[in-house]
């Protein structure tokens, strides 16, 4: 039995404006533990081209399975019990991601979805130079690629994510933290995804690398058009950063609407009660953080 999010009109209106890159519905995974979890329940999702979706709640809600289930990462004792996902590709085919498996499961990810996970920047190889890294992610999804156009891709990407080209022959060890999650997010850009999934990908970073970090992707995905799956439990970040915001709880998402509603006009209790938990977001220092998501978009 699904149950339907708490939205608001604002939020249909901006649904019927807006195209989407990413359909997911009645999605529910268990994990198969004595006792069986059910961390996801009938969870519908759309994902237009090009946007930032955040998705909030708190720790063990379910927002990470929910992200591994609609990219098919999910792994023993997790399965998917239930729900379908479609990828509207930009050449107007429609791929059954559920039904995907092999190579061809291989060949869509990172082609078209790529994933920062937690702790990303931790899991550059430390034994391997930055350009090789880089250069497998091209080895791996484009084989006939030359050498000589692998290297430049490769800088390029650095070039993009604002680390400089020449540190392409530094190890992990040599990199401070911001600059590994930048060559994280640049090996996620590498084959020119058109939808990023983004978990807690700047949470062990302080404040200021953060920022700028941020304002790199939201630049990065207007001048590349790619969408974004954001997931957080820091909701003043969110609504910062986020077209839309999806609230989870248990399992469930139980309320959907855009950044501006739930700051406005939050339906679901919960909601309030996550917004009500940031004092920081009421008074006039609540003005400053929206008045920051201007700064940001910009
Ligand atoms: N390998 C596992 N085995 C059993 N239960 C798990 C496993 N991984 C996650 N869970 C459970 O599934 C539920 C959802 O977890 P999930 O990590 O998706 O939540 P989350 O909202 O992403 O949390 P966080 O913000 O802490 O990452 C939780 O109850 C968690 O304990």
């Amino acid at each position: 039995m699904s149950t339907l999010p708490l939205t608001t009109a604002d939020h249909e209106e901006y649904l019927r404006t807006h195209t989407p890159v990413l359909s997911a519905s009645s999605i529910s995974v268990t994990y198969h533990v004595q006792p069986p979890v059910r961390a996801v329940q009938n969870v519908d999702l759309v994902l237009n081209r090009g946007e930032i979706l955040g998705l909030a709640g708190e720790s063990g809600c379910g927002k990470s399975t929910l992200a591994y289930g609609i990219n098919r990462l999910l792994k023993p004792p997790a399965t998917l019990t239930s729900g379908d996902v479609t990828f509207h590709d930009r050449d107007g085919t429609d791929i059954a991601v559920t039904q995907l498996d092999g190579d061809d499961l291989r060949a869509f990810r990172w082609n078209k979805i790529s994933m920062v996970f937690q702790g990303a920047m931790n899991a550059l190889n430390p034994v391997l130079s930055v350009r090789a890294q880089l250069h497998d992610v091209f080895k791996t999804h484009r084989p006939n690629m030359s050498k000589k156009a692998k290297e430049e891709a490769s800088r390029k990407l650095l070039e993009i994510v604002g680390v400089d080209p020449e540190r392409i022959n530094a190890f992990a060890h040599e990199l401070s933290g911001g600059m590994r999650q930048r060559v994280m997010i640049a090996m996620a850009l590498a084959l020119n995804p058109q939808v990023m999934i983004m978990d807690e990908p700047t949470t062990a970073l302080d404040v200021v690398v953060q920022r700028e970090i941020l304002r790199e992707i939201m630049k990065l995905r207007e001048q590349l058009d790619f969408a974004v799956i954001f997931i957080t439990h820091d909701l003043p970040l969110l609504l910062e950063i986020s077209d839309r915001i999806a609230i989870m709880r248990e399992g469930r998402i139980v309320e959907l609407n855009t950044a501006q509603s739930i700051y406005e006009n939050p339906q679901h209790e919960y909601a309030k009660k996550l917004l009500g938990s940031f004092p920081a977001l009421f008074g006039d220092e609540g003005a400053f953080v929206r008045g920051q998501s201007e700064e940001v978009r910009r």
